[in-house]
């Protein structure tokens, strides 16, 4: 798009200001489009320099989503005959047009970007074409098919931010990483190279604004098997760190983290402040808050990350700290100590204390979805020949185990439903008597130092008891911060709520 479509003084970025990076998740792209460019990026260009990084689009949910529609068409291409690819593709392009058409006044920006959309989306279903002739589709390959989500919605938001006066660019991460390097060398290095070359990329936008694919290309091993869902996540993180951003803010439909995903527990409250720790062990167990590499990168390099809600753009979020010192610089800053309020009283609210251990669990999160395989062993392998053997088999099959539980003769397992389960089954049939029990939910009490909190894993599960949920599976011990069990699925939301009001909400006054 060029800039003849612009005002005759657009607004642009003031390179004289110090550089935010803001997330934008697919919901919140499906969504909320005015909101974006008129609440947010607007008002954070009149004292910030902006960078925007965005998913794929979603509608109503992520399960229906541009991404999970692309991994779907993907499915489709590989079956032979089937010509449903085509039809999938060619409903995300019509959306994604269908949205555009929504929001842009500008007859000229419109035409130009619903031309770009049908050509990604056609190039998208030869290369589809391409793969159903040849029968494969590789891991990279997967990674390109789903990128193009990423490609059409920022090609939307830079559209729109134009249409609004914005001098904004688009920028394509697919090319950015410029070595071909091997799954070993997924490493810090690796990171520190993608984030300067993510930066030295997007810095060639001068004062424009620049829009980023939350794909960022060919990594090692492939994107979405070794960083996984959730990956436009980690690319904020490595701009944030390569142009030495104030703050990461990700945005998202909720008003930040909470002590339970508030869809499901309605009085689940707010958590202004939250460890990186907790907030990765949210998400691995569930509560889709934040791609659990991110913190890592960002909190190293001492920038502070803020979850926000696009549609309450003045909530004050929560802050993703990691210790006194970055909560005491990042809160007086941004205004959220007033008047009376202190650091300690801060804390104190939120369960820490000074020292920033905890004094009672922070949140609780369910993972849908689950299956539990249970296999007692024949006796013809020792003990630890019968561990290895089964990790074999899990990692060949590409099984990704959440929780486990042994003794001698006997593993339990609680997995989610990537990889080929079945030919993975057929392998662990050889060294015992398996059971698979399904529809099965992973329940998890996170917070930092529960080890320490005396008491509270008999509470989690007398709690359970008496509400008549059956425990299936425990485990304990192997992180410092997350007590988990395995419930059956149906007892989910109800075990979620009794765990909230009981452990939770109505916390001991100590
Ligand atoms: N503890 C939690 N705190 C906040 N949100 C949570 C929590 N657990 C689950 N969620 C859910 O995670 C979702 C994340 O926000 P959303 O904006 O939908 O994500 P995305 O950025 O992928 O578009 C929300 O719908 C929310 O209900
Ligand atoms: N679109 C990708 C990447 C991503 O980061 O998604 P989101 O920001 O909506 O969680 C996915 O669905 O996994």
């Amino acid at each position: 798009m060029t800039a003849m479509h612009l005002p005759v003084t657009p607004i642009t970025n003031n390179e004289k200001f110090p550089w935010i990076v803001q997330k934008f998740g697919g919901t919140s792209i499906g969504k909320y489009l005015e909101n974006i460019a008129n609440d947010i990026v607007k008002p954070y260009l009149e004292v910030r320099r902006v960078a925007l990084v965005c998913s794929a689009r979603s509608g109503e949910t992520k399960a229906k989503g541009t991404t999970n529609r692309l991994l779907e068409a993907s499915k489709e291409a590989l079956k032979k005959d089937s010509k449903n690819y085509v039809r999938i593709v060619d409903e995300i392009c019509q959306e994604h047009v269908k949205s555009s058409q929504s929001i842009i006044m500008n007859k000229e920006i419109l035409k130009e970007l619903e031309k770009q959309l049908i050509q990604d989306c056609l190039k998208l279903k030869n290369f589809l074409e391409a793969a159903q002739i040849i029968g494969e589709i590789t891991p990279r390959s997967q990674d390109s098919i789903i990128g193009v989500g990423e490609k059409l919605s920022c090609r939307i938001i830079t559209a729109v931010l134009q249409d609004k006066g914005i001098d904004a660019e688009f920028f394509n991460l697919d090319d950015v990483i410029d070595q071909r390097l091997d799954e070993n060398n997924l490493n810090q290095k690796f990171y520190d190279y993608l984030a300067k070359r993510i930066a030295d990329v997007v810095s060639k936008c001068g004062n424009r604004v620049p829009v980023i694919t939350g794909y960022f290309g060919q990594v090692p091993g492939s994107l979405l098997n070794n960083i996984g869902r959730g990956y436009t996540d980690l690319c904020s993180a490595l701009l944030a760190v390569g142009l030495g951003a104030k703050e990461l803010q990700v945005w998202k439909e909720v008003d930040g983290i909470f002590t339970a995903d508030p869809r499901k527990v309605s009085n689940a409250r707010l958590l202004p402040i939250i460890t990186p720790e907790e907030a990765s062990e949210l998400t691995y167990y569930g509560s889709e808050v934040i791609h659990p590499f991110t913190m890592e990168q960002v909190i190293r390099a001492n920038i502070p990350i803020r979850i926000k809600n696009v549609i309450n753009p003045s909530g004050k979020g929560t802050i993703i700290f990691s210790d006194i010192n970055e909560v005491i610089k990042v809160t007086s800053k941004k205004g959220l100590l007033s008047g009376s309020r202190c650091i300690s009283t801060l804390l104190h609210e939120n369960g820490y204390h000074v020292d920033m251990s905890r004094r009672h669990p922070t949140a609780v999160t369910i993972k849908n979805n689950i299956i539990v395989i249970n296999i007692h062993s024949n006796r013809k392998t020792m003990s630890h020949g019968f561990l290895a053997q089964i990790f074999i088999a899990l990692d060949t099959y590409g099984i990704i185990v959440d929780l486990i539980s042994t003794s001698e003769v006997h593993i339990s397992m609680a997995l989610g439903v990537e990889g080929d389960l079945e030919r993975a089954l057929k392998e662990l049939e050889k060294l015992g008597t398996v059971d698979v029990l399904k529809n099965m939910a992973i329940l998890s009490l996170v917070g930092k130092q529960m080890k320490s909190m005396v008491g509270i894993a008999g509470k989690m599960f007398s709690t359970l008891a008496a509400a008549n949920v059956n425990i299936e599976m425990i485990s304990q011990g192997a992180s410092e911060i997350n007590i988990s069990c395995v419930i059956d699925e149906y007892n989910a939301d109800k075990a979620l709520n009794i765990i909230h009001e009981h452990l939770i909400s109505n916390l001991p006054v100590l």
